[in-house]
């Protein structure tokens, strides 16, 4: 297992920032449904500065590419650059692992299984990639890394990261890419007492609910926004936007989500698709 560590800094309470789905490009003027992607990574980087969004960690939870080059994942890496901070990462439907693990792994980006967070806290970075398609699913060996994690690190309470949704998220055509073995992901987390957070990307949507006595959050896209509760896809005119997340030393999970203000971001609202 590739664990890394995460020494908590001023206080014991921990910090990240979610940023997900950004779908880049390595053209800087690529649009994905009318909205350049670049353009819109770029404001929600520049909103967290100019909020002075305080955290130790980003987690990058997949979709980072829309066309799978290399300079799209460069872009990725320049636009979060001027932060210390380190950035775990794990890939989404829309990447493609060679390209992340060859650029995505400059200065403070890292591709880990577990990282063990302050004195309190672990995260679980799952990769729930099934090449190809855009629905998901966790492998033996994923489940059984979750699994190992919970039990060697029983005594810390855990945050699990994966791209897709592992439960419905109320709209039919989301919902077909969703994570198909959830089953099998519920019954490792209900094994422990330790998972007190499931934090995805995928669904292009803020979400925080509890699910079987968790914590399941979601964090709005850096680019274009699904319509929540659509049976068919539909957009939605909410913001690009990212999540942030403080972990306290009792458990407790404190998070807020940001979005750019203004309407320089409005994707073509009649798409049907992508
Ligand atoms: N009209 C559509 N119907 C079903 N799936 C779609 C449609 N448009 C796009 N998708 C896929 O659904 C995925 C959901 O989010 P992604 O960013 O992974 O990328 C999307 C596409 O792969
Ligand atoms: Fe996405």
């Amino acid at each position: 297992m590739r664990i890394s560590h995460l020494p908590s800094q001023h206080s014991q309470t921990v910090r990240l920032l979610q940023i997900t789905d950004t779908h880049l490009f390595a053209d800087p003027y690529g649009c994905l449904l009318g909205v350049n992607t670049a353009a819109s990574f770029q404001a929600v980087v520049g909103e967290i500065q100019a909020s002075q969004v305080d955290f130790d960690a980003i987690i990058a939870t997949g979709d980072i590419s829309q066309d799978h080059t290399a300079e799209s994942y460069q872009r990725f890496v320049d636009g979060i650059d001027h932060w210390s901070q380190p950035c775990f990462w794990l890939p989404g439907n829309h990447d493609y692992q060679q390209e992340m693990q060859s650029i995505l792994v400059q200065s403070t980006l890292q591709r880990c299984d577990s990282v063990l967070v302050g004195e309190h806290w672990q995260l679980v970075v799952l990769d729930s990639q099934v090449k190809g398609v855009p629905h998901g699913r966790l492998s033996e060996e994923q489940l059984s890394l979750l699994d190992t994690a919970l039990s060697t690190n029983k005594d810390r309470h855990t945050l699990v990261l994966l791209h897709h949704h592992p439960l419905p998220a109320g709209s039919a055509w989301l919902d077909q890419h969703q994570l198909h073995n959830q089953e099998d992901f519920w019954a490792v987390v209900e094994k422990h007492n330790n998972v007190k957070g499931v934090v995805c990307g995928h669904i292009h949507q803020a979400l925080d609910i509890e699910h079987k006595g968790r914590r399941v959050m979601a964090a709005p896209s850096t680019c274009i926004q699904f319509k929540p509760d659509s049976d068919d896809f539909a957009l939605d005119s909410t913001n690009p936007g990212w999540r942030e997340i403080e972990l306290h030393q009792d458990g407790t999970i404190i998070t807020h989500v940001g979005r750019l203000k203004g309407t320089e971001f409005q994707p073509d609202m009649n798409s049907t698709g992508y």
